[in-house]
């Protein structure tokens, strides 16, 4: 016996979704002549088992696979339900090839974005997540309740090993626990990565030992994926705890095969999101920051990237909703520490932990280097104005008898930069 497919299969107001699937919320605004529900019906079709044409297939052989647009709302979301054996396990390339694939290009649609997901255990199960999470402050470093501090020297490309290793001995002896690469700082013949590595962790060694707090350095292993298997090596052999990976622009796919690798050796991984807007900065097409730290939780990222909440250079989606995923529960999945970065500086500290909290990480690269007193008083500055804000004084009162934070305050104030 035959049964037919066609558009209509795929909208049902009346579903309900069940525990496994995994619902998807678009914001959708239908192309001229379709109304919402056709254009809904089509979302759903082509991101499951559909096409532009009605098929007639044997019902012997085929597990029927469809999802189900089940909910048009009046703010032009619609939410569609897949059925979970839809999804290979642990594949996030061939989930993201439903939800967020040929939709995205469809003509039935003028503009689609994918704004959240409700991920189900059975698809969850499939990914590993983090390993470490937001215990990184205390199991990998001495952080502890206050936020995670990092840097990120400035050029961000162009400089000598040396002047890179002299900014990291500077930031670690100024009060940051972490130097981090910048993304575009792989391995360059002006800066080559293994010198580059063996000569940055041996300083953290040794900075280690002299503050008697933990110093580490996110290592950007950014490659195509075997070479950057063979840098993730080259951290652990060195002694390095933390990797760095642009997770975009490597790909998803990569980042899973990192994550598998870096279970053997114990590292944390940092996620770079260079080029995430392009997806996510059209409020009306593409794939929300939202989904993408979603994505890369599942995937198993230990922190990333989510913005400064408006108060850096950068342009931010919904930073505490995003960070608030991230540290939600979510089955068995460990959490993600969420890191705000772009235009930083001390001046700002105050107001960026009233709006996320203490469990973050804050990286400043500019908001250090350019300290009129170099880059050790730029860290003492940043990690001031976070005493400050831990104890709940002003960081002008703070600043009365701390030299660099007075300094920071004088230069920027309070602006938020652009
Ligand atoms: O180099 C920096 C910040 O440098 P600086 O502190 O000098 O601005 C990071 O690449 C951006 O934070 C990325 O943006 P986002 O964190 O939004 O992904
Ligand atoms: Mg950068």
């Amino acid at each position: 016996m035959t049964t037919g497919i066609e558009y209509d299969d795929f909208l049902d107001l009346e579903y309900e979704p069940r525990d496994d699937d995994l619902v998807c919320e678009f914001t959708i605004d239908p192309a001229d002549g379709m109304t919402m529900e056709a254009a809904a019906s089509r979302v759903a079709s082509e991101s499951s088992n559909g096409t532009w044409a009605a098929l007639a297939v044997d019902e012997d052989e085929l597990t029927d696979l469809g999802a189900t647009a089940y909910m048009i709302g009046n703010d032009d979301r619609i939410s569609v339900a897949y059925p979970a054996a839809l999804f290979e396990a642990g594949s996030m390339a061939q989930i993201l090839s439903c939800i967020a694939g040929n939709i995205m290009g469809m003509k039935a649609v003028d503009s689609i974005r994918l704004e959240d997901c409700y991920w189900p255990e059975t698809v969850v199960d499939g990914f590993p997540g983090p390993q470490f999470g937001t215990s990184v402050a205390s199991e990998k470093l001495d952080a502890g309740d206050r936020p995670v501090l990092a840097t990120v020297p400035k050029p961000k490309v162009g400089l000598s090993t040396d002047a890179h290793v002299q900014i990291a001995e500077d930031a670690w002896r100024g009060g940051v626990d972490l130097l981090k690469d910048d993304e575009n700082l792989t391995d360059q013949p002006f800066n080559p990565f293994e010198e580059r590595v063996s000569r940055s962790l041996a300083k953290a060694e040794e900075l280690t030992e002299e503050t008697g707090e933990k110093k580490d350095y996110l290592v950007n292993v950014t490659a195509e994926t075997e070479e950057m298997i063979r840098r993730a090596e080259f951290v652990h052999e060195h002694g390095g705890g933390f990797v760095m990976v642009d997770v975009v622009t490597c790909g998803w796919s990569a980042v899973q095969t990192l994550r598998e690798h870096c279970e053997d050796m114990d590292l944390a991984i940092h996620a770079h999101r260079a080029m995430h807007a392009a997806f996510d900065r059209m409020d009306h097409h593409g794939v929300s920051m939202r989904v993408i730290a979603q994505v890369a939780r599942l995937c198993g990222v230990d922190h990333i990237h989510t913005g400064t909440a408006g108060l850096g250079k950068l342009a931010n989606e919904d930073t505490p909703g995003i960070n608030a995923w991230l540290k939600s529960d979510l089955y068995d999945c460990t959490d993600v520490l969420p890191v705000a970065s772009g235009g930083l500086h001390p001046g700002v500290t105050d107001a960026l932990i009233d709006a996320l909290g203490t469990d973050i990480a804050i990286q400043a690269g500019g908001g250090i280097h350019g300290h009129p007193d170099g880059t050790e008083a730029g860290a003492r500055a940043l990690r001031q104005s976070v005493e400050a804000t831990m104890q709940d004084v002003p960081l002008a009162e703070y600043a009365e008898d701390h030299a660099e934070l007075a300094t920071a305050l004088e230069k920027w104030g309070a602006e938020t930069p652009r």
